[in-house]
C-alpha cells in the first residue's frame, strides 16, 4: 500500500537503473537486481535497518536498448516511481537480489544528488496515480474512443481464451483510466523496448493513445495469425484503495525466464540419459514450471537441473590405443624413466587387448618435479581422454569428493563430478595428485570417500550426494600421485599399483634439461629463434650449485629466469631502436649465470667444513622430496658426576633409540679397539647433534654413522675423505639393511662425496642406480661395524689420521674442498 503524505511522493530518491526492459506505470514485475549500484541501493535502503515495509523507489530504464555504454542518468530522465513488496535473495553461483515492484507514476529526474555508491535523485512527479480524478482527456474525445473500441476487440480476444478472467476484464475496461489503460495495454502487448520507452517518455495522454493504438492492432494482428493467446497476458487483479487504483498482476517479469525454461524442456527433450535421471530430471523440470522463477528455491532447482543435463551420462571419448604410437609418445615426452614407461605400456597392452579388463589404479610415487603429472598427461594424450587433474592436497572433507546433500545452503557437487562435467565425456583420465596428502576431519574421512571411487567393484554406482544419482565411473581411468606412499592410508593402498619414480642422477638432469625443459622454456618465451644459447657446463652449474632437488623443477624454473633477462633486454632494444628487432646471439658463461640469478646458493662447503673433523661422520638420510647427505656431529663435556647422553636435532623415537644403540655398542667394544677409558661416559656428558633441527628426522638408518662418529670423537681420528654411510646398528655391532637406498645414492653423487657404505643386504638395490652415477662412486658393503670402521677410517694409520689434522689447523680451507 503507497501512503504518501498529502499523496505526493517524496522528492529524494534512489534509484534503480534497468537494462532488459522499461517499467510503466500500472504494472508489477519482477527486476533482477545484478548491477553494482543497483545491489548497492537495495542493500542499502531496502534491506537496511533502517527501511521502511514497502519503500519507495525509482525505476530508469536505459535510453538505448543495444548501447553497451555504461549507463548514465541525465537530467530530465523520465522514469517510474514504484513500490517495492517483496525482495528475495540468491547468493549462488553469484549474489542476485529479485525484487518485486509495482509502478506507480512517472517522475522527472531534477538532480542527480548522489552517483556512489548508488544513484539519489531529487525528482519531480509528472502524472497522477491513475485515479479518473485526475484524467486528462475526456472519455468523448475521439482519439479515447478510438483507443477503447480498439482496446475492447484486444480484451475480448483474449477473453475467448481465458474464460475466467472476462470479468476482470471488462472491470479493467470499464473502471482503469485511460491514460492507465495505455500503459497496462502497451505492457502487456507485443510493444518493442523502444516502443515502451517512447511511451514512458510521453506525458501527455493524448499522445500516448495515439501511441498505443497501433501497439495494440499489431498485437490483435499477431494474435489472429498465431491463433494463440499472448502468455505475457497474465490474470490480474483491480482494487479500490485509494491510492493503488492497481493491485500488482501475478507476476509479469522482465527476464525471460520463460523462454528460457522452455529451452531447458526442449534441451531435456533431445538429451539421452538413463532412464533413472531422464525421470528425475522431468520430475525437477516440472516444479519449476510449476514454481515460477521468483520461488526461492527457484535458483537452486535450476542449477541442479542444468548439471544433470551437462553430465555426460552416455558420453564418451572415442579411445585410440595403439601401443607403437603410446610407446613413441611417452618416448617423446619424457627422457628416461625406462621402468616407468615399461610399466605404463604393459597397462596400455593389456587394455588393447581386453578393453573391458579393469586394469589397476597406477600410482605414481615419487619425490616432487620428478614428472608425476606430466607423464599421467601423457598417457591420457596417447589415449586420446581427456585429462583432468584434481588436487588432493589438504583436503579433509569428504564432501569434497562426494559433494554436499542439495538441502544444504550452498551445495555443490564434489570434485569427481564437477571434473565429469568439466571433460564433458564419461571416460576420462582423472589424476587423483597428492593422494598422500588427504586427510580427515570432523565431516569424514576423505580417504572413505576415495575408496569407493577407486573400487572397480563399487565405482560403476557411484553417488554423489548433490546428484543424488548414481553416475558410472567404471569406464575412468584413475591415476594417482603421492609423494610418500608410506602415508597413505592402507586400505586405499590395496586398491592401487605403486610405481615409483626416483629422482635423477646429474646426467639425467643435463639430459632432460636440453632435450625437453630449454626448448619448452625458450618455446614458451617465445625466444626460439633469438640465438640464446645455454651451453652445458652452463647447465651443470645450475644443477650443481643452483638447485638441490631430486626432480628438476627449480631447474626449470631457473632455466625460465635466463630467458626471462634475454626476453627483457630483447623488449629493451626494440624500444630503444625500433628498426632492430633481434639482439646478437649469446653464449651464456658462469660469469653470465651470476649476473642473471645470483651468487650461487648451494655448493657442499658446509658439508667440506665439517667433516674431517674427529667425531664428525656423514649419514644418508630419505625424504619425500629425495635424499639428503645428514651431518652428525658429537662432542664430549667433562664432567665430574656421572656422564649423560644429549640428543639435539628434532629426531624421532627410532633416531633417539639408534644414538642409544650406537653408544651402548661402543661401551661395549671400549676395551676391544683400545679406547682410553673403558665407559666413554663414565665421567663426560656426550652430546649428539644433527644440524638443520627445522628438519624433523627419524629412522633407524643414522645407527652406522652415529656409532663411527663416537668412534673418530674417542680415538680423535677424523673418518676419512669423502665417505657418507647409511645402515641400521644393533647392539652386538651387526649392520642391517635400510630403504631408499637409490635416493639416498643419488644425493650422495650430487654431493660429490666419494665413498658410500652400504649394508651389504642392500646390494641388489645398486641394481637400480644408473652406471654413470657407479661409475663415479666407491661402494664399501659392509655386515657389521668392524667393516664399517675399516671403510671409513679407509687404511689410515693414526699418523695419517694426525697429519690430516695438524693439515686442517694450519689451513683455513678443508682438505675436502679439492673433491
Ligand atoms: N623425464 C622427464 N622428461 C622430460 N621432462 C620432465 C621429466 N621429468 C620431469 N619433467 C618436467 O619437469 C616438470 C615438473 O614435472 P611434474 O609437474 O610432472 O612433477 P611432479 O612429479 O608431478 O611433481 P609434484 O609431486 O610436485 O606434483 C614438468 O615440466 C615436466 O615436464
Amino acid at each position: 500500500m503507497v501512503v504518501f503524505a498529502n499523496d505526493v511522493f517524496p522528492r529524494k530518491i534512489p534509484l534503480i537503473i534497468t537494462t532488459s526492459d522499461v517499467l510503466l506505470p500500472g504494472v508489477t514485475v519482477k527486476i533482477p537486481i545484478t548491477e553494482s549500484r543497483n545491489v548497492n541501493m537495495v542493500r542499502s535502503q531496502l534491506l537496511g535497518s533502517n527501511s521502511s515495509p514497502n519503500p519507495i523507489i525509482g525505476i530508469v530504464p536505459k535510453q538505448a536498448e543495444d548501447s553497451s555504454e555504461a549507463v548514465t542518468i541525465d537530467k530530465d530522465t523520465v522514469g517510474v516511481i514504484g513500490q517495492v513488496f517483496h525482495i528475495s535473495r540468491t547468493s549462488w553461483p553469484k549474489p542476485t537480489f529479485m525484487v518485486l515492484v509495482s509502478g506507480l507514476c512517472r517522475f522527472r529526474v531534477d538532480k542527480l544528488i548522489m552517483e556512489e555508491p548508488y544513484l539519489v535523485a531529487i525528482a519531480t512527479q509528472l502524472d497522477g496515480f491513475g485515479d479518473e480524478s485526475g484524467e486528462e482527456i475526456s472519455k468523448t474525445d475521439p482519439t479515447a474512443q478510438e483507443f477503447r473500441d480498439v482496446a475492447a476487440k484486444l480484451f475480448a480476444k483474449l477473453t475467448t481464451s481465458y474464460s475466467h478472467i472476462t470479468d476482470k476484464m471488462s472491470h479493467i475496461l470499464d473502471l482503469m483510466p485511460l491514460s492507465r489503460l495505455a500503459d497496462f495495454c502497451c505492457s502487456y502487448s507485443s510493444a518493442t523496448y523502444a516502443e515502451k520507452l517512447d511511451v514512458l517518455n510521453t506525458v501527455d495522454v493524448a499522445e500516448r493513445l495515439k501511441k498505443v493504438i497501433p501497439i495494440m492492432q499489431r498485437f490483435i494482428q499477431e494474435l489472429d495469425k498465431s491463433g494463440l493467446n499472448d502468455r505475457r497476458l497474465m490474470p490480474f487483479k483491480t482494487s479500490n484503495s485509494k491510492l493503488t487504483r492497481m493491485k500488482p498482476l501475478e507476476m509479469g517479469t522482465f527476464s525471460e525466464e520463460g523462454d528460457d525454461l522452455s529451452d531447458l524442456i526442449k534441451r531435456a527433450k533431445d538429451l539421452s540419459v538413463p532412464a533413472h535421471v531422464s525421470k528425475v530430471l522431468n520430475r525437477e523440470l516440472q516444479r519449476l514450471k510449476r514454481m515460477g522463477s521468483f520461488h526461492p528455491e527457484h535458483s537452486i532447482i535450476r542449477t541442479y537441473v542444468e548439471l544433470l543435463m551437462d553430465l555426460p551420462w552416455n558420453v564418451s571419448a572415442i579411445e585410440t590405443l595403439d601401443i607403437h604410437k603410446a610407446r613413441k609418445d611417452l618416448d617423446d615426452d619424457h627422457f628416461a624413466m625406462t621402468s616407468v614407461k615399461r610399466r605404463i605400456l604393459e597397462f596400455l597392452a593389456v587394455r588393447q587387448l581386453n578393453k573391458s579388463k579393469k586394469g589397476p589404479i597406477l600410482c605414481l610415487v615419487g619425490p616432487p618435479g620428478v614428472g608425476k603429472t606430466s607423464i599421467a598427461k601423457s598417457i591420457a594424450k596417447t589415449t586420446g581422454r581427456p585429462f583432468h587433474c584434481i588436487s588432493l592436497g589438504g583436503t579433509y572433507n569428504q564432501s569434497d569428493i562426494r559433494g554436499h546433500r542439495k538441502t544444504y545452503l550452498g551445495a555443490m557437487p564434489g570434485r569427481i563430478i564437477q571434473a565429469l562435467k568439466t571433460t564433458g565425456v564419461n571416460n576420462p583420465v582423472l589424476l587423483l595428485d597428492e593422494v598422500d596428502k588427504v586427510g580427515s576431519g570432523a565431516h569424514g574421512s576423505v580417504a572413505a570417500a576415495l575408496l569407493e571411487v577407486l573400487d572397480s567393484a563399487q565405482n560403476s554406482h557411484f553417488t554423489d550426494h548433490y546428484v543424488n544419482l548414481h553416475f558410472d565411473l567404471s569406464q575412468v581411468m584413475f591415476l594417482a600421485t603421492a609423494n610418500n606412499a608410506n602415508v597413505i592410508p592402507a586400505p586405499l593402498l590395496d586398491r592401487m599399483e605403486i610405481i615409483k619414480l626416483n629422482g635423477y642422477t646429474e646426467e639425467e638432469k643435463l639430459q632432460i634439461a636440453q632435450k625437453h625443459l630449454l626448448p619448452k622454456q625458450l618455446r614458451e618465451h617465445g625466444l626460439e629463434n633469438s640465438g640464446l644459447q645455454v651451453p652445458e657446463s652452463c647447465i651443470i652449474e645450475i644443477i650443481r650449485n643452483y638447485t638441490q632437488e631430486a626432480g628438476v623443477r627449480s631447474l626449470e624454473r631457473h632455466l625460465g629466469a635466463l630467458c626471462r633477462h634475454r626476453v627483457v633486454k630483447l623488449v629493451e632494444n626494440q624500444s630503444d631502436n625500433s628498426a632492430q628487432n633481434t639482439l646478437a646471439p649469446v653464449t651464456l658463461d658462469e660469469t653470465c649465470l651470476i649476473d642473471i640469478l645470483g651468487p650461487p646458493p648451494f655448493g657442499d662447503f658446509e658439508l667440506w667444513r665439517r667433516a674431517g673433523i674427529p667425531g664428525v661422520a656423514l649419514g644418508l638420510s630419505w625424504t619425500e622430496y629425495g635424499g639428503r647427505v645428514l651431518i652428525i656431529e658429537t662432542t664430549r663435556l667433562n664432567r665430574s658426576s656421572q656422564g649423560s647422553l644429549v640428543l639435539t636435532g628434532h629426531l624421532g623415537d627410532v633416531m633417539k633409540e639408534s644414538a642409544s644403540l650406537a653408544v651402548d655398542w661402543l661401551r661395549s667394544v671400549a676395551k676391544q679397539y683400545g679406547l682410553n677409558s673403558s665407559d666413554p661416559l663414565s665421567d663426560a656428558d656426550l652430546h649428539i647433534h644433527f644440524p638443520a633441527g627445522a628438519i624433523s628426522k627419524d629412522g633407524p638408518s643414522a645407527g652406522i654413522a652415529i656409532a663411527t662418529a663416537l668412534y673418530s670423537l674417542f680415538t680423535n681420528r677424523p673418518i676419512a675423505n669423502g665417505v657418507v654411510m647409511t645402515g641400521e646398528i644393533t647392539l652386538s655391532g651387526a649392520v642391517l639393511p635400510v630403504g631408499g637406498v637409490k635416493e639416498k645414492v643419488l644425493a650422495a653423487h650430487r654431493a660429490c662425496l666419494k665413498k658410500v657404505i652400504l649394508p651389504q643386504k642392500n646390494y641388489s638395490d645398486l641394481a637400480d642406480i644408473p652406471e654413470s652415477t657407479k661409475n663415479d662412486l666407491e661402494f664399501s658393503l659392509v655386515t657389521e661395524m668392524s667393516e664399517v670402521l675399516q671403510a671409513a677410517f679407509d687404511g689410515m694409520t693414526e699418523s695419517d689420521s694426525s697429519v690430516m689434522l695438524n693439515n686442517m689447523k694450519s689451513n683455513d680451507s678443508p682438505l675436502l674442498c679439492k673433491l
